[in-house]
């Protein structure tokens, strides 16, 4: 059914004839459709890379404003919620994340920008000195995150967009093949960079752009992203510890014919925040 979304806050459960994928799938490809059963826990609550913040949230720089893991529960509930999911776009056999509602809610969006704030702030031992951000999706937070990290903002951008002296890497993703370019001197030798983006699905844009931070001569601290689809196994193509926000799609949750997209994690930040007393809680199907 091609055009009509479905939300993760209410939408039918697996197995519901408007969720069926096409039967017929390209073998060489993985793609959201057909995808091998995963038997990797939920990344999002794996034991850390050893370059992440072993001290967690305690370690951490101070943020802004009062936070915790209720607040990122709460806030992670609220922004899973705002998804929405397309079947068979851009190409029949891909289940396509929308994020753009978040930005058309002035509070999803802060929301956005805060809990990834405190993902950064949390996760990792340390700021990055540059966010380098792809297009063009990962061009609409990691502006902002970067402004909130006291961070530089570099663009990685699809061939033919920047000017003067580049650097160019091939990449194939989810549903096509690309290039992507960064300028060489955007970065200098030696500085710290975190690759943000938001959705990784096999991870290819995400190990080309990180390529180009290499060859440029940056320092990848980490990848960052709003959602992975977890099944395409993308995390195993990045040299770098890899933190993202939601996970999406993945097998475990079709296997208990969770409603789509609905993970054991997010059920649990559903209790999370229950227990907080948040707010989020009451939007949970
Ligand atoms: O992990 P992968 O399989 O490489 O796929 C992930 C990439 O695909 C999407 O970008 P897209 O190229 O569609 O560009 P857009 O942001 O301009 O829509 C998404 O925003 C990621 O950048
Ligand atoms: N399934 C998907 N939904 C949204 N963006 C994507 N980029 C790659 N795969 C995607």
């Amino acid at each position: 059914m091609s055009g009509t979304p479905v939300s993760y806050a209410s939408h039918p459960p697996h197995g519901h004839p408007e969720n069926q994928g096409p039967t017929t799938q390209n073998a060489d490809r993985a793609s959201t459709a057909s995808h091998p059963p995963s038997t990797k826990p939920d990344p999002t609550t794996t034991a850390p890379h050893p370059k992440l913040n072993p001290h967690g949230a305690k370690g951490s720089i101070p943020s802004s404003s009062s936070s915790g893991p209720a607040e990122l529960s709460d806030l992670k509930v609220r922004l899973r919620n705002a998804l929405r999911q397309y079947p068979d776009f851009p190409s029949k056999g891909i289940l396509f994340e929308d994020i753009m509602p978040i930005f058309s809610s002035p509070q999803l969006h802060a929301d956005l920008v805060k809990a990834l704030e405190l993902e950064v702030r949390s996760k990792f031992d340390k700021t990055p000195d540059v966010i380098v951000g792809l297009e063009s999706r990962g061009f609409l937070f990691g502006p902002s995150l970067a402004l909130r990290l006291n961070a530089g903002f570099v663009p990685v951008r699809k061939q033919g967009k920047l000017p003067g002296k580049l650097e160019t890497e091939g990449y194939e993703k989810e549903y096509g093949t690309d290039f992507f370019q960064i300028q060489s001197d955007a970065i200098k030798k030696g500085q710290t960079v975190l690759v943000v983006d938001d959705i990784m699905a096999t991870g290819g844009s995400a190990m080309a752009a990180g390529n180009l931070v290499s060859k440029i001569g940056g320092d990848i601290m980490g990848y960052l992203f709003l959602m992975e689809l977890e099944f395409l196994h993308g995390r195993d193509k990045l040299n770098a510890p890899v933190v993202t926000l939601l996970s999406g799609q993945d097998a475990e949750s079709r296997e208990k014919e969770l409603p789509l997209g609905q993970t054991k994690e997010s059920a649990e930040d559903v209790k999370s925040v229950q227990d907080a007393g948040g707010a989020g809680a009451s939007k949970q199907p």
